[in-house]
């Protein structure tokens, strides 16, 4: 599926984050986190709601600090990582500013990092290109389709080619074809760029899908029990279809359940190999 090479572009280790420490509300979101990210991967994570997966991904991108552990992003703490634009963003809401044209929506990471006017013109066409939506970079984001909106999202976060492209849900709000269209798009782009990708969703056959492997986390305190390896090849319609596709359905969904599943490797034998890398 992607051009893999060597190296890491994420670890988590001994991660625990703790909200509000030593208050009555005080909540435990993540605790023992080990998670390593080969570079090139794509790597989903999948659990029950409010087991921790958006503060993990808050937590690569330095919008929290971890309460005991390190998060390193392209072998940097994530607060240089951040500082150097090492990854780009997509949440479930695109978040697009409402009185920028496309194209401008697409350049604002380009104009807060300095970037000259003439390379933001060009950046922001090339990454319009590679989301289809070139004929639209005059207008304006009320006049795009959720499914649209959500691709300038994406060439917006890919604009400053960053290596790790953190995506929090971001097809949750779609159609199920617009949803599958993406997905198709999304892979395509990381393989042509080699970008490494860790994506939050809720829907199963999503990840399986999309990933090499899924990590599967249990309820609160969040903790990894679970990362399960994903083989299919390159995808298409015809994987969607495929026994082995729904083959690896069943064991994020026994995962999830807590049983074993099938060729899953439990979260404590796994750190030895790191996620994605092969
Ligand atoms: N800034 C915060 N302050 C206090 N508690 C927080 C904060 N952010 C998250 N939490 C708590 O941490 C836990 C994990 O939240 P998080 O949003 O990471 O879960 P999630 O797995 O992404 O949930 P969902 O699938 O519902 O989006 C929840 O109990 C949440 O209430």
């Amino acid at each position: 599926m992607t051009e893999r090479s060597e190296g890491t572009a994420v670890a988590l280790t001994g991660v625990t984050k703790v909200f509000n420490a030593g208050r009555p509300d005080e909540v435990t979101a993540l605790t023992g986190v080990d998670l390593t990210v080969g570079r090139g991967s794509f790597v989903s994570l999948i659990g029950p709601s409010g087991c921790g997966k958006s503060t993990l991904l808050r937590l690569v991108a330095d919008l929290v600090a971890p309460t005991t552990g390190t998060v390193t992003v392209a072998g940097k703490p994530a607060r240089a990582a951040r500082l150097d634009q090492e990854y780009g963003i997509a949440f479930q809401q695109a978040g697009l500013f409402e009185w920028r044209t496309v194209a401008r929506n697409v350049e604002l990471p380009l104009e807060l990092r300095g970037t000259g006017r003439r390379e933001r013109r060009a950046r922001a066409r090339e990454m319009l290109d590679l989301v289809g939506l070139a004929d639209f970079a005059d207008h304006y984001p009320a006049q795009l389709s959720g499914g649209m909106q959500q691709r300038v999202a994406i060439a917006r976060a890919l604009a400053v080619h960053p290596p790790l492209l953190l995506m929090d849900e971001p097809f949750g709000a779609l159609d199920e074809m617009t949803r599958e269209r993406l997905q198709d798009e999304l892979l395509r782009i990381c393989a042509s760029t080699g970008t490494s990708t860790i994506f939050v969703t809720h829907s199963i056959p999503e990840a399986v899908y999309l990933s090499d492997r899924v990590v599967v986390m249990s309820a609160r305190p969040g903790r990894i029990t679970e990362v399960v390896d994903v083989d299919l090849g390159p995808r298409g319609e015809a994987t969607r279809q495929s026994e082995e596709f729904f083959a690896g359905i069943t064991r994020v969904r026994r995962a999830l359940r807590g049983g074993p599943a099938k060729g899953g490797v439990p979260a404590a034998a796994a750190p030895a190999s790191p996620v994605g890398e092969r």
